[in-house]
């Protein structure tokens, strides 16, 4: 009798909790939810998307809520994270999972995370450059920067958010100016670059994308995005058609992307799975995991400019090491050149953008 009594006083309170009515903005209702399932919850990282109701942030939820280092995912966004939270939320995966909607719920979205990955902001739109989508999203990337300064100053930080050539330096500079800047712990995410240029060359080869790794340096857009196709592994050579043929689809592969989805924006499912690949190497790193490398768009000494992405050693302390650029062939140091007139502007931007 007693026992069942309990039960109904549980399922109460659950169901209170699910009704649409009561999620509104500013409220913390998935939060209490979220809680009451933490009891069960596996030990793990706290993870949050900020962005998470996009076209990105609904299948990196999904991913993440996948990953079993995950022990909490918090989902914010301005717009539908009711909705989002309670979807992923039935997933039988150990992370718990909590929404957050609104700016009034940015500190809650943020207090005590490990990990915080950021796809808010809009996407481009066929003839428009990744630089159009500055005015936009400089801001709103200012903001969730701040957010993090204040709430959890030593999480490692993926930017997804484009232009990332610049928005990496717009962080910085809000970190620098709070006082919580850790170079090492911010990383631009270059990934989907590296995975597009896996993908092309194991179709060039005829072998599984698999088994290649192409590393990916420079920057996130058009000519900063440099394939160093000599240091292809397997060890693979190229002709000179081949070269250009695939350092061009690479560039232009968030283009390609662009103009199939003609007006219905950009890249979200590969992006969605190349930002999970590239969190789950950051957990790895943070778990204490030797031997984990990626590219990322990170502060670097590599060249002249205050960033600059190359492969990176992950570890508990994030970007731990950063490495050398490799010997380049002709094509690339011309290719190299050109990226770094182009991203000097960039970086330049996001930096004014906070200093002026
Ligand atoms: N780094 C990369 O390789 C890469 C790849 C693809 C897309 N992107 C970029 O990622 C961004 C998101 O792309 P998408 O396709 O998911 O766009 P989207 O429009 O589908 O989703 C963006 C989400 O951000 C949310 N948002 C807007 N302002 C916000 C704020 N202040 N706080 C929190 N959330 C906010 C929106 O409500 C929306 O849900 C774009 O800037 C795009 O260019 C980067
Ligand atoms: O191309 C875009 O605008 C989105 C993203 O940067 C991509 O590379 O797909």
């Amino acid at each position: 009798m007693e026992a069942r009594a309990g039960a109904n006083q549980r399922i109460a309170r659950i169901s209170a909790h699910l009704q649409p009515s009561n999620f509104q903005e500013g409220s913390d209702v998935l939060l209490k939810r979220g809680e009451c399932r933490a009891k069960g919850g596996a030990p793990g990282f706290k993870v949050a998307i900020l962005g998470a109701a996009g076209g990105i942030g609904q299948s990196l939820s999904l991913l993440m809520k996948m990953n079993p280092l995950v022990s909490v995912l918090h989902l914010y966004d301005v717009v539908n994270t009711p909705g989002v939270t309670a979807d992923v939320s039935h997933m039988d995966t150990g992370a718990v999972v909590r929404g957050f909607l609104g700016q009034q719920q940015l500190e809650s979205a943020l207090t005590g995370m490990d990990l915080v990955i950021i796809p808010a902001g809009v996407p481009r739109k066929p003839g428009m450059t990744r630089d159009d989508l500055f005015k936009i999203n400089a801001g709103i990337v200012r903001t969730l920067c701040e957010g993090i300064a204040k709430s959890c100053p030593n999480a490692i930080v993926n930017l997804i958010s484009n232009p990332v050539n610049s928005t990496v330096a717009i962080a910085a500079e809000v970190f620098k100016k709070a006082g919580t800047y850790d170079p090492k712990r911010l990383l631009g995410v270059t990934t989907l670059d590296v995975v597009r240029a896996n993908t092309f060359v194991a179709e060039i080869l005829g072998v599984d994308p698999r088994e290649v790794d192409v590393p990916v340096v420079g920057g996130h857009a058009g000519v900063t995005i440099l394939p160093l196709l000599s240091q292809v592994k397997p060890p693979s050579s190229f002709t000179a058609e081949e070269t250009e043929y695939l350092t061009n689809r690479i560039q232009n592969g968030g283009t390609e992307v662009v103009e199939a989805k003609a007006g219905a924006g950009s890249a979200t499912l590969s992006m969605a799975y190349a930002a999970a690949k590239f969190a789950g190497a950051c957990l790895r790193g943070l778990k204490g995991e030797a031997g984990v490398v990626e590219c990322a768009f990170v502060d670097s000494q590599v060249t002249e400019l205050p960033f600059f992405a190359t492969k990176v050693r992950l570890g508990r302390a994030g970007a731990e090491e950063v490495y050398q650029l490799g010997p380049l062939n002709e094509y690339e140091r011309i290719g190299l050149e050109k990226a770094k007139r182009e991203l000097a502007g960039s970086i330049q931007k996001g930096v004014e953008f906070i200093r002026k």
